[in-house]
């Protein structure tokens, strides 16, 4: 008698070649659900449909087809015990081999714009991960594939083997297969349980009722990265959810593979880019996770060209991200100076063999900068902490003057684009700028007062007339002290310190405009 292999796919890539050299070349007889043995037929194999095999037709639209004894029976029979054996002859079974099974494809229907509860229950896959768990169990006796790019190596197998699998083979496919049915029903229960935004909400509720009692996240597609954020740390890099969005997305037009701290500061450049919309021409260049330039310009290359001279020392070997295409005028300036990776929404065609010159620049298309995460992972000792992405619009009309004198409308614009930079460099964070472009930046200082000398030492004579933000509060008025002296104009931070008062009454003192958000950026 022929051993059997069971057949049971969504995905049809490389389903006939597959079923091809299992029965001509390996002589198994081929048993499939409907649509998968129709398929089958179709390329003039031999094929018997499960419905023929167990004598029960399949019903209820497809919602049972394969959930059969004579099926589960046969997959799941341990063949070393002579009771199993037994059982299968009383019940006519045949033991099953080899089991292809590829599931409905639930993220993928989900992904979709208009998509209705409805679609995505049908899409919930019950018989396929039966099969598979059944088999990926028995794995002693059984070899269970789970996903296409599987089928090359099983064939090698069978080669290497005499028309055999080995013991170990079986394992890792068991393995593979039982961490496919975990992400499988990890994305069922996310989307049934509101996905993140029922996450977000209970985070909200900050009562233990209502937080999730697990958190999972849903990470597909391995990438391997050369190195982490050093040469001794190995790192990947894992696309979440089953559809490329975001940097998964993104496409490379040149240059080397892309590294994990490229992409870390590519992540930092996009989020600033996304803060500023697509009204104005704005360009943000990143050394380190903090940015060291941004503008906004009449034309992208202005924008660019400012945030460079912005703080054109530490540019040497940055991260630029553009939210205008790269036009020709850009891209020779870009090519002026050693650059990592710029980013950007498109390339005018002719711009390949100008940024080709420099054939190390990482050069990326990003369609959308704005979708970023809602919401922050990280990890700590026995612990993982889960947050709502600091992603709000920043909120003018909210904002109180509480000086005496109050900000022209272009002094406002000018201290929304100085809040806007200052949210997204670590804290503490001063930001110092002057039309739409910083010239000042002091990040990730321990004290307030030594980022603001930091940022206040780059931004020099240029300081005169400048506006300077704070991520926090001011614990004292010392700060405001020194940015008087040094000419800035005027002053936003969130407030909420104790001695808010004193910092405001200098203020008035030395004659500056002091705005307060009520809303604090801290970023580590
Ligand atoms: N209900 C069942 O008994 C069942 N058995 C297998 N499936 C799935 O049906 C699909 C294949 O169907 P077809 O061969 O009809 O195209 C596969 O994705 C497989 O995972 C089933 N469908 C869903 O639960």
């Amino acid at each position: 008698m022929k051993p059997l292999a069971l057949l049971s796919v969504s995905d049809k890539t490389g389903l006939l070649d597959l079923a091809r050299e299992l029965s001509t070349t390996y002589n198994f007889q081929l048993i499939s659900s409907g649509g998968t043995a129709k398929a089958i037929k179709a390329a003039e194999l031999e094929v018997t449909k499960v419905s023929d095999y167990t004598g029960a037709p399949e019903i209820l639209g497809g919602r049972v087809k394969t959930l059969h004894p004579r099926i589960h029976g046969g997959i799941l029979a341990r063949l070393d015990l002579p009771e199993h054996q037994q059982d299968l002859n009383d019940n006519a079974i045949q033991p099953i081999r080899i089991v292809v099974v590829n599931l409905y494809p639930f993220e993928e229907t989900i992904a979709k714009p208009n998509v209705t509860l409805e679609d995505a229950i049908e899409n919930i896959d019950i018989g396929g991960p039966t099969l598979i768990r059944a088999s990926a169990k028995n794995y002693k006796h059984v070899a269970v594939l789970s996903n296409p790019s599987q089928y090359a190596e099983l064939l090698e197998e069978l080669k290497a083997n005499n028309g055999e699998t080995t013991l170990e083979f079986r394992k890792k496919l068991a393995v593979a297969a039982f961490k496919h049915t975990q992400s499988y029903d990890t994305a069922i229960a996310k989307y049934l349980s509101g996905d993140l935004v029922s996450n977000l909400e209970s985070l909200e509720e900050k009562s233990t009722n209502t937080l999730s009692s697990s958190y999972t996240l849903l990470c597909n597609n391995p990438k391997p990265l050369r190195y982490g954020e050093n040469p001794h740390q190995p790192a990947t890099w894992y696309q979440v959810g089953a559809t490329p969005k975001g940097w998964s997305a993104a496409q490379q037009l040149q240059g080397k593979e892309l590294s994990f701290n490229n992409l870390l500061d590519l992540e930092a450049a996009r989020s600033i880019i996304a803060e500023f919309g697509d009204d104005q021409p704005a360009a943000v260049i990143i050394k380190h996770n903090n940015p060291c330039g941004v503008a906004i310009g009449s034309t992208i290359a202005e924008a660019y060209q400012k945030a460079f001279e912005a703080d054109s020392t530490s540019a040497f070997g940055g991260i630029v991200a553009l939210n205008r295409p790269i036009d020709e005028e850009t891209a020779q300036l870009l090519n002026k100076t050693f650059l990592e990776c710029v980013v950007a929404p498109a390339c005018v065609p002719s711009v390949a063999s100008i940024l080709s010159k420099k054939q190390n620049l990482r050069v990326l298309v990003l369609s959308d900068f704005h979708q970023g995460s809602h919401e922050t992972v990280k990890t700590i000792a026995g612990g993982m902490l889960v947050q709502r992405s600091d992603d709000e619009s920043v909120k003018p009309d909210t904002w109180k003057v509480v000086t005496q004198k109050q900000p022209t409308p272009e002094q406002l614009q000018e201290l929304i684009f100085a809040w806007k930079v200052s949210r997204h460099v670590k804290s503490n964070a001063i930001v110092i700028t002057k039309d739409s472009t910083t010239i000042g930046i002091g990040a990730g200082q321990m004290n307030r007062v030594g980022s603001a000398k930091i940022a206040l030492e780059q931004a020099g004579e240029k300081a005169q007339g400048a506006f300077l933000a704070s991520d926090g509060f001011f614990p004292f008025d010392d700060s405001v002290r020194t940015a008087a002296a040094a000419g800035i104009t005027a002053i936003v931070q969130p407030g909420g310190s104790l001695r808010d008062a004193d910092s405001i009454k200098a203020a008035d003192e030395l004659g500056l405009v002091m705005v307060l958000t009520g809303i604090r950026h801290f970023l580590h």
